[in-house]
């Protein structure tokens, strides 16, 4: 039952007293705070702070604990909700992975999200009415895309576009062209995007606050923040320790506020100058999108890959991974012959990998931390053909330790932890092969600034005890102070080295931006 019990124009949400305890650990814990209409609401906090579970508490995932109250445009709303209840009062979410699927059209990407339709409401749903329904939110979006075009076609940004455009699909009161009735909630949209993309979806943002939408924005993504943000409401170990106006608060202040703690820019210094002997190398690459690329990485090198969208970086990690057989070109490891027919066989060479997709390809989510670090390499952990179980347990709980995964508990299922958490276990468990070289592609996706740093350190340190690194990413900050050389790849050909002072972020996105614009 839903009862009136205030109203306010200026209110979109409040949240009072909530929380939601899993087994003896409260994920949230007496978290209240309100959303603002017409205006974004940043919801930050570090890995494992407890924003998905307040997320999956409004989309009616999770039950909360008995007490909390939540009042949707002044209405009192009756808890637990279930999934129908909260779309009926207006609240849209737009998950990371955007949740399209992929063997469907736009359109019918937009009709499955609103399965929860009463029918009758755009009247009987024939096809040509919801094209055209889809036609019109895809225009107003700026989306230069047909309804009928597969959803798989799409490249990533395009993709969190149409995400958006369905997350918004029916909130114009019909002919006003104002967003003044639901509250879509968007959780870290931007994370796999290049930097350079993220502005066409900020943008967009920011028309749709310009024209009185109400937005939760979940973001690691400080810079973004700092410009969409209205309000911040900040979660740490499940408890909200702010809600202010951003104002002038700058980026680090931020940041300050999120981790708790000045983050103090450590950097472990390169070990010397001397060139270690290339490690890895590869000549004439080619496949279906990288052409005659030559490559090589050194012990104790980290080289960055940078490129815009479609520019083979993702594909010339998976050639190097053993995930993608080339098509022509040689590789090497050191002087010998490197003809990986698999991911198991580039391990057994001494190449770990970090891949882009965390939830498909990194982690077993059934499995506990501990299976899920030690994975692949039992064999270091055998003795006279015996699993030494003690010696199991204390690699991974060092390797745990070291990346700081959190519930520090190697019994924990890895699908419970947080999005950041896995990550973590999946960059600690390359680590730990204890290769020659490593390769991570984008390794700190959807993790917080102190991980990121935390994780930025380690990398560093490997690379000082001789590893070879190849760092891929869409987040030229990481390359910063990071890297050694960056690599330029533009439609699948090597284009350009940045080294030095030259591997900074403007000077990155130019070389990007030159090598885009030459298409
Ligand atoms: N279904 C579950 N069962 C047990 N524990 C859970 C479950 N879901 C979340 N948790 C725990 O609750 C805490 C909060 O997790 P949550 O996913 O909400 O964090 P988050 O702030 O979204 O983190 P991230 O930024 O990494 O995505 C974590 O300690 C997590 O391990």
């Amino acid at each position: 039952m839903e009862t009136v019990t205030s109203s306010s124009a200026t209110e979109a949400l409040r949240i009072t007293g909530l929380s939601k305890t899993f087994a003896g650990q409260k994920a949230l814990d007496d978290v209240s705070f309100a959303v603002p209409r017409g205006k974004i609401t940043a919801l930050l906090g570090m890995n494992g702070s407890g924003k998905s579970t307040l997320i999956k508490v409004l989309a009616g995932v999770y039950q909360p604990d008995p007490g909390a109250s939540l009042l949707v445009g002044g209405a009192e709303v009756t808890l637990p909700m279930t999934p129908e209840a909260a779309h009926r009062q207006g609240l849209r979410f737009l998950h990371q992975d955007v949740g399209l699927v992929d063997s469907l059209s736009i359109a019918d990407n937009f009709a499955f999200v609103d399965k929860f339709r009463a029918p009758g409401i755009l009247g009987p749903i024939s096809v040509r009415r919801q094209h055209d329904h889809v036609a019109a939110t895809l225009a107003k979006f700026g989306i230069s895309a047909h309804p009928s075009t597969l959803v798989g076609k799409l490249n990533p940004t395009l993709r969190t576009m149409i995400g958006l455009a369905r997350a918004f699909q029916d909130e114009e009161e019909v002919g006003t062209g104002a967003f003044a009735r639901n509250v879509v909630v968007l959780d870290e949209p931007t994370a796999s995007l290049p930097a350079h993309e993220v502005d066409t979806i900020l943008t967009s943002l920011e028309e749709l606050k310009a024209n009185g939408g109400t937005v939760i924005y979940v973001s690691h993504r400080t810079e973004e923040v700092k410009r969409l943000a209205d309000q911040l409401v900040i979660l740490r170990d499940g408890k909200l320790v702010a809600d202010e106006p951003t104002g002038d608060l700058s980026v680090d202040d931020i940041v300050t506020r999120v981790v708790g703690k000045k983050l103090e820019k450590t950097r472990i210094p390169r070990p010397s100058e001397r060139e270690g002997k290339v490690a890895l190398s590869a000549q004439g690459l080619s496949g279906p999108r990288l052409r005659e690329v030559d490559f090589q990485v050194r012990s104790g090198e980290i080289v960055g890959v940078a490129g815009l969208v479609g520019c083979g970086r993702s594909e010339l990690i998976r050639m190097l991974a053993g995930a993608q057989v080339p098509a022509s070109g040689v590789m090497r490891m050191g002087r010998q012959a490197y003809t990986p027919k698999s991911p198991a066989d580039a391990i057994a060479a001494g190449v770990a990998c970090v891949p882009q997709e965390r939830r498909r390809e990194g982690v077993v989510l059934p499995m506990s931390v501990k299976e899920n670090i030690t994975l692949g390499r039992l064999r270091s952990f055998t003795a006279n053909g015996t699993l030494r179980g003690k010696r199991e347990t204390s690699g991974a709980n060092d390797l745990m330790e070291r990346f700081s995964v959190k519930p520090r508990d190697l019994s924990r299922v890895v699908g419970l932890l947080s999005g950041g958490n896995q990550q973590k276990v999946v960059v600690a468990r390359a680590a730990g092969y204890g290769g020659t070289v490593l390769l991570l592609d984008e390794p700190t996706q959807g993790v917080d600034a102190l991980a990121k740093q935390e994780i930025a350190n380690i990398i560093r340190q490997l690379a000082s005890d001789g590893l070879a690194v190849v760092l891929a990413s869409t987040d030229f900050e990481e390359f910063v102070g990071l890297c050694d050389r960056v690599v330029i790849l533009d439609r699948g050909r090597l284009v350009a080295t940045a080294e030095g002072d030259d591997i900074n972020e403007e000077h990155l996105a130019l070389l990007c931006a030159r090598t885009g614009k030459a298409a």
